[in-house]
């Protein structure tokens, strides 16, 4: 039997949907939306369960019913080309290699402080913007100074159970807030602020973002504790949840309940039938009517049961209802700002709410985000003026700073909307949120919502909400937080055998599922441009995506990926939140995931709208510690296969076809990664052992040599093992 064969068939990546539990459901609607009992949306049994039942006897070919053409394919195939609204951003993206050259033209070794000056520059030209009258930040340095502190190790964190709590404030924290490992996960102009940049070269530069991580999160946890020392926060009684469709009560996403069962306007409701949407899901029906009466609201609600519409409905209701004011033609009022923390995600909203707004002929949305041209995008906002705007924090501060008008435009704001709110009001964002506050009305409504609401930011969330906010919790106490008919599986295996491993896997998918789309994410940058580039010297259909690339390549990857299948696609953490492909089959996370929250929004790229999943999780021995922070998730423990000798040799022939560059520049993310590590990089010997253990995985004879200014930084110099240059 094929070692990968060996390996699924030994997998018992079974997990059946809990019990029905709906009469534990705390939480109760509002209204009557709720009264009827739901449909089941998916099967209590997976099919998958009895292929694999199935494996464990039987030899592979024997099950499958697919000649070998079917199953290959050079190309990936296009689902209704109609089926994706046309990205808002297509035009500006095909500009944002200007961004790019401006970075890799630049050869002198000053890139942050060259990029402060840029924006300085921009800045002195609107020097007297009624943005710096509004919070007086305008003219500061957003760079952060170096700080040296020992944080601690990862963060775990508790369950948390249904919840629907009135009243917030502060509270101090029982525990040390923790560090993250930072990844690629944020919109780049966060990422060009972390760390040394002053010191580095455009390419050093591009490695110390993945690398530079321990000031910032020494930085973070600094300005954490200065906001956690608040207040007690009020617990109160919880009312009950809308009831899930599916006798199972964990993990249906749609409720009984009709949009037209509820106050939204005929034209938003037009809107919502053309997207395809009938029935509202769980998170939509629990926040709704609460958000339609202007609370501020605090929503949890599982990957993929389409929080998305459940903020910008009735946003865009608050929109549509708002008396028409005597307008300022040139600067016309933004009603509605939402945040996210990503290009693709804020693109992704801007799409959905466009779609929603079909039927409003007279309400506009648009998208700002990093990696267009600003001067664009201000051409842009002008000539086209809209209510509804969605920003990645980086940009919006830019506009802010350099659009004229803009500033008071923001005064308008009757919305604000965090959308993966736990990473806004986290680490690199924090200050930019803040920022971003001051600059919107006191008065207004504030909606925050994520798939994970870990404690911290339950302590920090009246930053941004009012005191008589509600918390809904749509994810049950006592349930997961990640989706039940997503089997998931863990596999500890030496670092040596990663590559293999990961190669066989993914030949085990394709081969098992023709229509497969698969997302693989790696812990760095440069690590994922290493592993796609691999992958594709094994002949498989891979395309990469992640912070280095340019943003009109970003954007064109993504929409391939979103209509594509029979598709592979490496990345980074750009991926990891939010972002809505329709049908991945399988998410691979090699190495360490940032910390337990970023484990769960990976593996919630899968398993969206119901629909079935899987998930592997590829550790080292060494990162097996990782499993005890996601030890109330069912991860099931996977046998190590045996590579065969073949796949191995293959593999490291490939190898040897990866470009010396890119290893490199590997080695160094990868240093930098682990080295942002508490744990792994508390002891830099054998830090340094591991990575060069990486080194030799690439089939290097020696380790590469790093600059030593970065060295210096990540505090790595004169580590036996290294090479420095
Ligand atoms: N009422 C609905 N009925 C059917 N599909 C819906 C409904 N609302 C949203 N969707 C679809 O569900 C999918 C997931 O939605 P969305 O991306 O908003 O999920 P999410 O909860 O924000 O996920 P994540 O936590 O990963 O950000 C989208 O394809 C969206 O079009």
């Amino acid at each position: 039997m094929p070692t990968t064969k060996l390996f699924f068939s030994q997998l018992r990546l079974l997990h059946l949907p809990s019990p029905s539990s709906s009469s534990s459901l705390t939480m109760k609607p509002p209204s009557s939306l709720f009264l009827s009992r739901p449909s089941r949306t998916f099967f209590p049994t997976f099919p998958f369960k009895f292929k694999y039942l199935a494996l464990r006897n039987a030899p592979f070919r024997a099950l499958s019913t697919r000649s070998d053409s079917t199953r290959r394919k050079e190309r990936p195939r296009l689902s209704s080309p109609s089926a994706t609204p046309k990205s808002l951003i297509d035009d500006e993206a095909e500009l944002s290699d200007w961004v790019d050259e401006i970075r890799t033209a630049r050869v002198d070794s000053d890139f942050g402080e060259s990029t402060r000056n840029r924006r300085q520059v921009r800045r002195d030209t609107n020097s007297n913007s009624s943005f710096s009258r509004n919070s007086g930040f305008s003219q500061r340095r957003f760079g952060r100074e170096l700080e040296k502190e020992d944080n601690g190790g990862f963060r775990t964190r508790k369950r948390r159970g249904v919840e629907l709590n009135r009243g917030s404030g502060g509270k101090s924290l029982s525990r040390k807030p923790k560090p993250q490992l930072m990844s690629d996960d944020e919109d780049d102009e966060v990422v060009v602020r972390k760390g040394f940049k002053g010191f580095l070269s455009e390419e050093e530069e591009e490695e110390e973002e993945e690398s530079g991580e321990s000031e910032d999160d020494e930085i973070v946890r600094k300005s954490r504790t200065a906001l956690f020392g608040g207040t007690k926060q009020q617990q109160q009684p919880a009312p009950a949840a809308p009831r899930a469709s599916s006798p199972s009560g964990t993990d249906s996403y749609l409720s009984d309940t009709r949009f037209d069962q509820c106050s939204i306007s005929p034209l938003s409701l037009k809107g919502v039938k053309d997207a395809g949407y009938e029935k509202m899901t769980i998170v939509q029906a629990a926040t709704l009517p609460v958000i339609l009466k202007g609370k501020d609201v605090l929503a949890k609600a599982r990957t993929g049961t389409g929080k998305t519409v459940a903020f910008l409905l009735p946003s865009i209701e608050v929109v549509a209802n708002s008396p028409p004011t005597e307008r300022d033609h040139r600067r016309p009022p933004i009603h509605v700002l939402v945040i996210c923390p990503t290009r693709e995600l804020a693109s992704q909203a801007a799409t959905e709410a466009a779609k929603l707004l079909k039927y409003h002929p007279t309400i506009g949305v648009q998208v700002v985000i990093g990696g267009t041209r600003l001067a664009l995008e201000q051409k842009r906002m002008q000539a086209n003026p809209c209510q509804i705007l969605v920003a990645t924090p980086g940009r919006l501060r830019d506009h802010v700073e350099n659009t004229a008008g803009f500033a008071t435009r923001l005064m308008g704001v009757k919305v604000l909307v965090l959308d993966e709110a736990d990473h806004l009001l986290d680490m690199g964002f924090r200050k930019d949120i803040e920022k971003i506050i001051a600059a919107v009305p006191k008065q207004r409504q504030t909606l925050m919502f994520s798939a994970t609401i870990p404690d911290e930011v339950r302590q920090v969330c009246h930053i941004a909400l009012r005191r008589d906010h509600e918390f809904i919790n749509t994810v049950q106490e006592g349930t997961e937080e990640t989706h039940s008919q997503v089997r998931q599986a863990h596999l500890v295996a030496p670092l040596d055998k990663h590559f293999s491993l990961l190669y066989a896997l993914l030949k085990e998918h394709i081969a098992d599922d023709v229509d497969y789309k698969v997302l693989v994410f790696c812990t760095t940058a440069m690590v994922t441009r290493l592993v796609a580039e691999l992958l594709g010297e094994l002949n498989l259909n891979v395309r990469e995506i992640h912070s280095r690339k340019p943003q009109s390549y970003r954007t064109r990857v993504s929409e391939e990926f979103r209509k594509s299948k029979g598709l592979i696609l490496v990345t980074s953490d750009v991926s990891a939140r939010g972002v809505d492909y329709p049908d991945v089959t399988l998410v691979v996370q090699v190495g360490l995931p940032a910390d337990r929250e970023q484990y769960i929004h990976r593996l919630g790229r899968t398993g969206r709208r119901g629909k079935e999943g899987q998930g592997i999780l590829l550790l080292a021995p060494w990162e097996e510690f990782f499993l005890s922070t996601v030890k109330d998730l069912p991860i099931e423990k996977a046998p190590v296969p045996s590579v065969d000798p073949d796949t191995k040799k293959k593999v490291e022939r490939a190898l040897c076809h990866v470009e010396m560059k890119n290893k490199e520049a590997a080695y160094q993310a990868w240093l930098g990664y682990y080295n942002s590590n508490k744990k792994i990089g508390r002891d830099k010997y054998r830090l340094v052992e591991l990575a060069n253990e990486f080194s030799k995985c690439m089939m290097l004879d020696n380790p590469p040599a790093i600059p030593k200014l970065v060295l210096g930084k990540m505090g790595l110099r004169n580590i036996p093992g290294l090479r420095s240059k």
